[in-house]
């Protein structure tokens, strides 16, 4: 048996909207996520003892059972009691690029990491599918980190239908350190306010559906600047208006006039798109220029047409 290293790309959301509620207590959504390049990289290595070990370069993220991707290496434990059995535990590397609590499924990205690593490392030839299921049970976002790329997802995030691969787009991502945003959080907040909105019917369900139809039709087309102008996310709703300095980005963004701007997931990550790399990186100087604060950080990226990767060494 040997060890494999995988690539776990970060998301940002091009759309979420929040249709109304579930009999499961999550929110029914309609989301365009999209991975990008800025990844972790997740090593995942036989070890003789039958535990599961976490280690991480970052020292804020849980090095214990309350790390997404040690929940991740458990339920594959649980689902094949024998393979673990026959060759013993795991130790999970993590080298954390991602930042913490942004909006980009850094933790989600790192549980689909050690799925697919898991699979590999015991040869158990599960499907995408088969992952995705078993991935679903432990993160709505876990499900499209898998296979990653462009993808329309709708329940309560986990239902994919992949998308045309959109090209030669680039990111701009801000973020301030010790700002983290705690995705249940915006969620039980957005249902304080806005409740009383959701939908009764299921004609009403379905009319709200259809809002997305312009950003699909976009992406069909692979029309930038409409896509541009058609990023959503409802949950800006409850974020923007308590986290200040994410409104302020965000502004900040808009008057550098690019193709759009909008918070990634439940933030607190906002971020910008442009067509070129070296447009982008016009954009993250003038943004350090104008921000001069020492806990903004800035990363060019751009689209990526994958999830989760072997690395090649
Ligand atoms: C907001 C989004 C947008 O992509 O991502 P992040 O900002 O976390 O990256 C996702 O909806 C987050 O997905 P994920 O982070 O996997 O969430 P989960 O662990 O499944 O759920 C965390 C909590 O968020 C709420 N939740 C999540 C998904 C959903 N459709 N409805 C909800 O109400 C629930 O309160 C749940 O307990
Ligand atoms: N593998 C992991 N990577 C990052 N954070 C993790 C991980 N496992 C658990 N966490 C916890 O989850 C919190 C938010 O997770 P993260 O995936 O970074 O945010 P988001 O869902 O906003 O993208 C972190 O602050 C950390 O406490």
């Amino acid at each position: 048996m040997r060890s494999y290293s995988l690539v776990a790309p970060a998301k940002i959301n091009l759309y979420l909207q929040i249709v109304g509620d579930r009999p499961d207590g999550f929110h029914e959504l309609v989301m365009v996520l999209q991975s990008i390049e800025l990844a972790d990289l997740v090593t995942v290595r036989p070890i003789g003892a039958e535990t599961i070990q976490v280690r991480c370069n970052h020292p804020d993220v849980p090095q214990d059972q309350t790390n997404l991707a040690y929940k991740a290496a458990d339920l594959m434990v649980r689902q094949f009691p024998d393979y673990f059995a026959k060759f013993g535990g795991v130790e999970i590397n993590i080298q954390k690029r991602i930042p913490l609590g942004a909006g980009l499924a850094g933790g989600s990205s790192n549980a689909a990491a050690v799925l697919v690593g898991l699979d590999l490392m015991w040869n158990l030839g599960l499907t995408h599918s088969e992952l995705q299921e078993l991935g679903a049970t432990l993160g709505s976002d876990i499900p499209f980190c898998i296979s990653g790329g462009t993808s329309l997802a709708t329940g309560r995030g986990e239902q994919l239908d992949g998308l045309p691969d959109l090209h030669d787009i680039y990111v701009v991502l801000a973020k301030y350190r010790d700002l983290p945003v705690s995705t249940p959080w915006a969620y039980k907040t957005y249902r304080q306010q806005f409740g009383d909105t959701y939908p009764k019917s299921v004609s009403e369900i379905e009319t709200r559906k259809q809002q997305s139809r312009g950003m699909m039709a976009a992406i069909a087309q692979q029309n930038l600047a409409q896509i541009g102008k058609l990023l959503h996310n409802d949950l800006e709703r409850v974020v923007l208006p308590e986290y200040l300095q994410v409104q302020q980005l965000r502004d900040r963004f808009q008057s550098l006039g690019v193709l759009g701007t909008m918070m990634s997931g439940s933030g607190s990550t906002v971020f910008g798109l442009v067509e070129s790399q070296a447009h982008a990186e016009q954009v993250r100087e003038q943004m350090k220029g104008a921000i001069a604060d020492p806990n903004l950080d800035l990363w060019v990226t751009r689209f990526c047409p994958s999830g989760v990767r072997l690395a090649t060494s």
